[in-house]
């Protein structure tokens, strides 16, 4: 079992040509938490007292400046996970800010160069790399590609996805087994054999998933998406399964519905986003806390599927994507604070081994064939199951000579052989048995007989009163 705190990452996000950056400074302290100074000047325009905070704090794992590259994201925030998911536990990296602030961009990656890959296809090439070099054991991938568009979940690798309108897809829906574990319906999972495969899902995941227009930014996704790799192994011969997942979820934009200036629909599907992102944030208030019992996860789909990445059984690490620009420091403010609580959040990760009965049962008879074997060298017979009838007929006259026998010390030897053993005892519980039923039949006769005398006396004893009379 691995306990460990969330680790929480920041991101800043290069400042467009039209940007005006905003005051802020990155300390990256190799051997302890890097911090992030973001100040605010008090404006004068709030009059001359004016008690308005202007330094902001905040404490995170490392932060990639503007200028950091892809790779170095990966190296330092995704490997460490994807090689926690190959040893069998499992893992979660979520990316977490406003619209536009390079949440896509982290996770997935830009389209336009080969080296803006983002962190799922460097996962998806970096595991299927160690997989081929290890020949100790049999592995297993599977790809499930989950999207959460106003609280419905949507299966963005079901081959209908770009024929069909959102609302005539099967829906994904989430099961509860008494064991408390998330079980989601409709979502199909896809087998990958290699990392070209796995990025042609990615590929089809990308083209399915939702896009629409707001005025906050052109081609931005209002929807939660969750690619998940699922990685089983097992070592040649051995009966015990290790299963682990890892989810790359790229959460909705979390600004605030007031500034987007979104209304109608769109309004309807920020308020959604927002609900859901402010049941994501009570959850982690609630995990915060000390000595809280209840967890709201159940409030909505994303936490409840992100229910084992939030204090639970899994290796979790948040990147905080921020926007630099002045007139989004507000909302910088706020997803450093988000994510401040987050990281105070503590999961336990464990193995998740199973047995396979299947392979649990082959193993097994193959043990039993292995000691039969072993005992036929013994004692120099071949057992079978079964008794012979020689041999059969050679215990009856053993236990018939023991039963005769009046001498208290005899004694009845077939050797250390269960079989015969529990055919001895079967056999004398038998005798037994017929014995009681045969005194039983004798007392049943005594008392009718006694009850015939009976009669004879009272009918006698009568005649002679009549006689006297
Ligand atoms: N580190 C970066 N380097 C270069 N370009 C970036 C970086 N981060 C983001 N961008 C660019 O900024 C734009 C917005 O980023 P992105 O789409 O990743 O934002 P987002 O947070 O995912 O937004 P949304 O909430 O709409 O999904 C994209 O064009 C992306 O290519």
């Amino acid at each position: 079992m691995v306990k460990e705190t969330i680790r929480v990452y920041a991101r800043v996000k290069p400042l467009g040509r039209r940007q005006q950056a905003g005051i802020y400074s990155v300390d990256n302290d190799e051997k302890s938490l890097s911090s992030l100074e973001i100040i605010v000047p008090r404006d004068l325009a709030d009059g001359f007292v004016n008690n308005k905070r202007e330094s902001y704090k905040f404490k995170f794992q490392k932060i990639f400046d503007q200028e950091a590259k892809q790779d170095v994201v990966f190296d330092t925030v995704a490997k460490p996970v994807a090689e926690c998911v190959l040893a069998g536990y499992n893992g979660t990296i979520f990316a977490y800010g406003q619209t536009g602030s390079g949440k896509t961009f982290t996770i997935t990656g830009g389209a336009e160069r080969y080296s803006d890959r983002g962190i799922i296809p460097r996962t998806l090439s970096y595991i299927f790399d160690q997989l081929q070099k290890d020949s100790s054991k049999v592995y297993t991938t599977h790809v499930s590609y989950l999207e959460i568009y106003n609280e419905c979940g949507y299966d963005l690798l079901d081959s209908r996805h770009e024929a069909s309108r959102l609302e005539d897809m099967p829906k994904v829906t989430i099961m509860e087994d008494p064991d408390q574990n998330i079980h989601l319906k409709n979502l199909s999972l896809q087998q990958a054999t290699n990392e070209e495969e796995a990025l042609n899902l990615l590929f089809l995941g990308d083209t399915n998933r939702m896009i629409a227009e707001t005025p906050m930014n052109q081609a931005s996704t209002r929807s939660h998406c969750i690619f998940t790799i699922h990685i089983s192994s097992k070592e040649p011969g051995s009966a015990t399964i290790r299963h682990s997942k890892l989810h790359l979820v790229d959460l909705a934009g979390s600004e605030r519905v007031a500034k987007t200036g979104v209304g109608g629909h769109l309004l309807t599907e920020a308020k959604y986003i927002n609900l859901s992102l402010h049941y994501l944030e009570q959850v982690i208030i609630a995990l915060a806390e000390k000595n809280r019992s209840h967890i709201p996860y159940r409030n909505s789909m994303m936490t409840s599927v992100l229910r084992d990445s939030l204090g639970g059984n899994c290796m979790t690490t948040m990147i905080a994507t921020l926007s630099i620009d002045k007139r989004n420091i507000d909302e910088s403010i706020s997803t450093c604070r988000f994510a401040q609580r987050v990281a105070l959040i503590k999961n336990e990760a464990v193995l998740n081994e199973e047995i396979d009965p299947r392979l649990m049962i082959v193993q097994l008879k193959k043990e039993i064939q292995e000691l039969k074997d072993e005992l036929a060298l013994v004692t120099g017979k071949q057992r079978t199951s079964e008794l012979s009838q020689e041999e059969l007929l050679q215990l009856d006259e053993l236990i018939e000579a023991f039963l005769e026998d009046n001498d208290p010390d005899s004694i009845l030897d077939v050797g250390v052989d269960m079989r015969k053993i529990k055919y001895c005892f079967v056999h004398l519980k038998v005798f037994l048995l017929n014995i009681a039923e045969a005194g039983e039949e004798e007392l049943k006769k005594l008392k009718e007989l006694l009850q015939q005398r009976d009669n004879e006396i009272s009918i006698l004893y009568e005649e002679k009163n009549n006689i006297w009379v």
